[in-house]
């Protein structure tokens, strides 16, 4: 175990346009909007909802690497760009999005 949570060591250098197109592919339900890479879920309840948020947040933490997290009534809402990049996307966007589409399933989320 390291004494320290691993942080993601994912590149911050901006993906190109077909860079993201590529890593879309890999990610379902994701798209590019307004500059972000962006999804949002559907759960049963507010409480599975908001206990998804709750996951997300540690996950973020873990790596390092925060998205905009929106909490709606049975949705959670996720939007993320590199803000040390410019606002650009980058592979940190990409790898969060991964662990966060890994850990919904979990929550029941679609
Ligand atoms: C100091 C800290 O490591 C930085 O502010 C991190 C935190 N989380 C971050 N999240 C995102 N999305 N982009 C960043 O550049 C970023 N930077």
């Amino acid at each position: 175990m390291p004494a320290e949570p691993a942080r993601s060591a994912a590149s911050a250098a901006p993906l190109s346009p077909k860079e993201i197109e590529d890593r879309l592919t890999g990610l379902p339900g994701w798209s590019l909007d307004g500059g972000r890479l962006t999804r949002s879920y559907r759960l049963g309840s507010h409480f599975a909802a908001t206990a998804m948020v709750v996951h997300v947040a540690r996950v973020q933490e873990e790596l390092d690497h925060h998205s905009d997290l929106t909490l709606g009534h049975h949705t959670v809402s996720v939007a993320v760009h590199t803000h040390s990049a410019g606002g650009a996307v980058t592979a940190k966007d990409v790898e969060l999005a991964h662990r966060i589409e890994d850990l919904a399933p979990g929550h029941g989320a679609h």
